[in-house]
């Protein structure tokens, strides 16, 4: 690895292998950065424009500049996550993960719809009867495909479908065309978007990340304007981000579902001696301290990812300027 910058530096770049390919991505890359309250995570995906990475880093500032409100629980179910591997290898992951609910992606580019009945199944095989099954389905599907795979796959008895069409009005079509519950991921990446999805009737559950809501604090006010049942999710990020996500799962009032919190194991290497792995299908509530030698066996250079986050910031404090002015709320 390059040469590490001094211990005291802004904050600490990192990339970190998948051991999978996830949306594409082959390696998680972010800072991380030490405040007053501990350490926080700034890592938004590569192709994200300032506008949406401020929310990013006021999560980041949250985590490591104000700490996050208390618990009501101390631990939080979780699901083990399958990407869009072959089945034995899905079998693998589930057999290992320790978890009683399983999300399987569906649906990955170049690969047939065969593929994804053939994952399902080994998963429902291998998480047993008594396990939950939901699907991933990025928005990749049509109205007609969605219905009629939704069909299909449950015969695999289904708990949910994510996300199963891009737009919200083709989810409220799908929704009330199957009976499998709808939860909306990818419709959701602003404070408002949740009482779009209520009012479309676009879902029955919605997917909630702290990193793109803005933090912990941000995503409880969007979850109560809401009412709908919360699944807490993660943006693949390590033990310092997903311990955010652990922490606005155990502030929630009601937490119906496994959380998609357990995706350490989707990366190759962690920043932390005790990673956020599951114990018996749960993650302990609590803040891992970073490692300063397995954080220096990932770090990168950080100039560029510096420059991005004072980016952000500036976007962040912009905005702040204009709620000032009464201009409009900042989460938007
Ligand atoms: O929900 C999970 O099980 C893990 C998180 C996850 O799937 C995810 C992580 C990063 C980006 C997108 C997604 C997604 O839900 O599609
Ligand atoms: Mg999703």
């Amino acid at each position: 690895m390059a040469q590490p910058p001094p211990r005291d530096a802004a904050g600490r770049a990192f990339a970190i292998p998948m051991r999978t390919r996830f949306r594409g991505v082959a390696s998680r890359e972010g800072v991380l950065v030490r405040g007053a309250a501990g350490w926080g995570e700034f890592s938004p995906f590569a192709e994200y424009p300032p506008s949406e990475c401020a929310r990013w880093w006021a999560a980041c500032h949250e985590a490591a500049e104000l700490g996050w409100p208390a618990p009501v629980r101390d631990r939080v179910p979780v699901n083990v996550t399958v990407p869009a591997v072959g089945p034995r290898q899905a079998a693998r992951i589930v057999a290992e993960g320790g978890c009683r609910t399983a999300k399987v992606k569906v649906a990955e580019k170049g690969q047939s719809e065969a593929e994804d009945i053939a994952r399902v199944e080994a998963v429902r095989d291998a998480i047993g009867a008594g396990g939950r099954v939901r699907i991933d389905v990025n928005g990749a599907w049509d109205v007609d495909r969605a219905v009629r795979m939704i069909g299909e796959l449950d015969r695999f008895d289904l708990e949910y479908v994510e996300q199963p069409c891009a737009t919200l009005e083709e989810l409220a079509r799908v929704r009330r065309r199957v009976d499998v519950p709808v939860a909306a991921d990818e419709s959701i990446r602003r404070a408002e978007d949740p009482l779009k999805v209520r009012a479309a009737g676009a879902a029955d559950v919605v997917v909630l990340k702290v990193q793109p809501l803005g933090g912990v604090r941000a995503a409880l006010r969007v979850a109560e304007a809401c009412g709908l049942p919360v699944v807490v999710s993660s943006a693949v990020e390590t033990s310092v981000g997903l311990a955010a996500g652990v922490a606005l799962a155990a502030a929630l009032p009601d937490l119906p579902y496994a959380c998609g919190l357990a995706t350490m194991r989707l990366l190759e290497a962690d920043v932390c001696a005790e990673p956020l792995l599951p114990v018996d299908g749960h993650l302990p509530v609590r803040r891992p301290e970073v490692d300063p030698r397995l954080l220096a066996d990932v770090e990168i250079e950080p100039d560029a990812w510096l420059e991005r986050m004072a980016a952000a910031r500036r976007e962040w404090r912009a905005r702040a300027g204009e709620v000032e002015a009464g201009k409009h709320d900042r989460t938007g």
